[in-house]
């Protein structure tokens, strides 16, 4: 039998500044969870590792460069409903670029104090409690 995944591989990002906040940004109307806020990345497609997917989806969304090798895993989070799937967190505190809403979405620095209070993903609440750990 092909060795076929039955979960959806998602990647996110945790990229600090030098003042300890976190680049977030918010999921645009008419998708899964629209409205919320998340840790930026997507779906890791055919082919691609976790790390390629990650710099791929942070140049689509963000048009920042990030250097593969500099991304530390973190933690993840998984969903086991009706479309299992699993959101690896990476971390990093370096990018190339200024961030720029590529796909329409608001974005903002926060610390993760400020993302707590917002209304976030239910996998990115997950994530953001065990980066505060
Ligand atoms: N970041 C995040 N993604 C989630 C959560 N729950 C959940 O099912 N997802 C799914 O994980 C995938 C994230 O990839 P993405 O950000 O590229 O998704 P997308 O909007 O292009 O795809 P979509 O239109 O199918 O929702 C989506 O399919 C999204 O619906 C969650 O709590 N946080």
């Amino acid at each position: 039998m092909a060795n076929i995944p039955t979960w959806l591989p998602v990647v996110a990002l945790a990229l600090f500044d030098s003042r300890g906040r976190m680049l977030m940004q918010r999921r645009p109307a008419g998708r899964h969870h629209a409205g919320c806020w998340e840790f930026p990345g997507g779906k890791v497609e055919a082919l691609e590792t976790p790390r390629e997917a990650l710099v791929r989806e942070i140049a689509e969304e963000l048009g920042l460069s990030l250097d593969a090798s500099a991304l530390a895993p973190a933690h993840f989070a998984d969903d086991q409903g009706a479309r299992p799937l699993v959101l690896f967190l990476y971390t990093s505190n370096q990018a190339v670029g200024r961030p720029a809403s590529l796909e329409g979405q608001e974005w903002a620095w926060l610390t993760p104090d400020e993302a707590g209070e917002r209304d976030l993903a239910p996998l990115d609440r997950v994530l953001l409690s065990g980066l505060a750990k």
